[in-house]
């Protein structure tokens, strides 16, 4: 009694893992204030109410245990909050992010568990054997069903863009419905194949082009900082956003792209992803979310002028057979414009965070950096342009010449990735000898997965480069999709399933060329000239997208010492 009392009152929080995350600070005081005042009270009354008072809180912070008690065996077991029933777990989550869940999972030690909510049942996959069930099991585990009232709130779709939405998700009547068609032709077009290698040749172009210009060649532009040769300062994610909003906009939205034709909408696209989640309570986000609502307002306009001027009938067929298809099944010009918010943020939210760690993890690393120099070097051919030499960089060629660098990628991955794959379960269902409840939200915590030393050994904390490299009888190297005795669940980048990422291949093939264009003919050091530091992950937030950094890099990008006046090229 001394022991939970104490607790109640935030002093001794019942582990000291649950202790780094002891959301009851003031929130405990504030308890115990709130008692001590009705205490002053009502002392003279003849029921001294302090002492029912006390045991009363006392009886509710334990009611998650008493339900723990009496739940049935074969459910995930419970784990209940220390003290705040109910909306503990909501709060630890809203306020720790990512960080919390590695505590909960410390201190459940399950496989799988159950956090209780107000108003779900949140059943936390920390298993890989688990998570390769739950992925496959798509007739019960609604992906949709999951993200779906979460998006209407992020875009603002209304009711009747909602219920053209909603049509037949879960294929319950064939493979009809808005979501089935665009997942069906989005699958199709970037898997392997010719519109893939289209749609990758131009982005690859565009990076380039980007690249190009962006320290342009003493001969194109000479004005100089101190060191003497063109060179920027800048912050590694503004510069990774600067060329990927600008060749990802080319590559699936064509030459008359929003960006293009609204100069300066890159910058509101990004206060819109940077402020995304604050979308989730929907509360007049006009009057509690000023400065994204007004971004989103912004990104919206674009979009619909795009709409209704049929631009995208200059865009990749990709986007083409989206607008089609939104037409088709009712969805009007304002609704398709906020639909395409959600893509936006698939193809950017996603690439920019990891390309931004593949190169803080490779720049920071002097060692790697020049064995990646070495082997990515292998894949340049050079020839004499009108301008002078131009270095051409095969993707291909890459990826065999350059193992480390695919390693190094998914290793970046591995260790950047909080939360991905969500479901909703509609109907009561067993996953291995665990029943899932109707009604409640399935999480895979791939943060918690891709941090298990059972599984990826004892350096699962450290970013090792080579961990994704196999090696042959001639002791030459290769990359692998998974370090041997890792079941294949465990690297949860791309989700998995029926839905798992199909941008994944046009993904490898852009920031993979991005970055090996970047290391090959610039040299990107800290603001004075030394090496840059690796920030720290802002585990502290819950983010739909990989990780982002506490920090931005502060940094100085200038051409290499001999690639000064060089064209480059990226080809497929
Ligand atoms: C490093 C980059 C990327 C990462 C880490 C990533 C990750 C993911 C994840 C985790 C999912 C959910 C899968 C699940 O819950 O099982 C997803 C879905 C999706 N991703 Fe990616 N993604 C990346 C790049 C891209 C790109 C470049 C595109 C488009 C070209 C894209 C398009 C999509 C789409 C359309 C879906 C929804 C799938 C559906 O509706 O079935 N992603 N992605």
């Amino acid at each position: 009694m001394r022991c939970s009392l104490l607790s109640m009152a935030g002093f001794n929080s019942p582990s000291p893992k649950w202790r780094q995350v002891d959301i009851m600070g003031w929130q405990t005081h504030a308890l115990g204030l709130l008692a001590f005042l009705l205490w002053r009270n009502f002392k003279d009354q003849p029921i001294p109410w302090a002492i029912g008072i006390y045991p009363l809180l006392l009886l509710f912070s334990r009611l998650e245990y008493f339900l723990k008690a009496r739940a049935d065996p074969r459910e995930p077991p419970l784990i209940p909050h220390p003290y705040l029933p109910f909306v503990g777990h909501l709060i630890g989550m809203f306020r720790y992010g990512a960080k919390y869940y590695d505590i909960v999972n410390k201190e459940a030690k399950y496989p799988i568990y159950t956090l209780l909510t107000l108003t779900s049942r949140t059943v936390i996959v920390a298993s890989p054997q688990i998570a390769a069930v739950v992925q496959r099991a798509n007739k019960s585990l609604s992906f949709y069903g999951a993200i779906l009232s979460v998006t209407e709130r992020m875009v603002g779709f209304d009711k009747t863009a909602m219920s053209v939405i909603w049509e037949n998700v879960d294929r319950d009547s064939g493979d009809h419905g808005l979501m089935n068609e665009s997942h069906d032709m989005v699958s199709s077009m970037l898997g392997p194949g010719p519109t893939l290698n289209s749609m990758s040749a131009i982005q690859l172009d565009a990076i380039a082009d980007a690249m190009n210009s962006y320290i342009p060649t003493p001969r194109a532009r000479p004005d100089t900082l101190d060191c003497g040769k063109p060179a920027k300062l800048t912050r590694l994610m503004d510069f990774t956003k600067h060329v990927f909003t600008t060749s990802n906009a080319y590559a699936f939205y064509g030459p008359e792209n929003p960006f293009v034709l609204n100069p300066g909408l890159d910058k509101v696209w990004w206060t819109f992803e940077d402020s995304i989640k604050q979308f989730i309570a929907d509360i007049v986000p006009s009057l509690t979310a000023p400065t994204a609502n007004t971004a989103r307002n912004k990104m919206v306009a674009a979009l619909e002028d795009y709409a209704r001027h049929e631009r995208y009938n200059t865009a990749s067929p990709l986007i083409r057979q989206r607008f089609a298809l939104n037409f088709r099944n009712g969805l009007s010009i304002a609704s398709t414009a906020r639909s395409e918010l959600i893509l936006l943020f698939a193809i950017m939210g996603n690439a920019v965070p990891t390309t931004f760690w593949l190169l803080a993890n490779i720049f920071s690393r002097p060692k790697l950096l020049q064995t990646l120099r070495e082997q990515c070097g292998a894949a340049v051919t050079i020839t004499n342009g009108e301008q002078g030499e131009v270095r051409t960089l095969s993707i291909s060629k890459l990826k065999e010449c350059a193992p480390l660098l695919v390693s190094c990628f998914r290793e970046t991955l591995r260790g950047i990735i909080a939360l991905t794959s969500v479901r909703y379960v509609r109907e009561d269902v067993s996953i291995l000898e665990y029943r899932l409840r109707k009604g409640s939200v399935v999480q895979m915590a791939s943060g918690v997965i891709h941090s298990d030393t059972s599984i990826w050994g004892p350096d699962a904390a450290e970013f090792k480069p080579d961990r994704f490299l196999g090696r042959d009888e001639s002791g030459a190297t290769y990359a692998l999709p998974l370090p041997p005795s890792v079941p294949s669940a465990a690297f949860r980048a791309f989700g998995g399933g029926s839905v798992i990422c199909p941008g994944r291949h046009f993904a490898l093939s852009e920031i993979i060329g991005f970055t090996a264009l970047v290391l090959l003919g610039w040299e990107i050091e800290s603001e004075n000239g030394g090496l840059i530091q690796c920030p720290l992950k802002d585990d502290m937030k819950i983010p739909f997208t990989p990780m982002k950094p506490v920090r931005d890099v502060d940094m100085k990008i200038t051409r290499r010492d001999g690639y000064e006046g060089c064209e480059w090229r990226l080809e497929l």
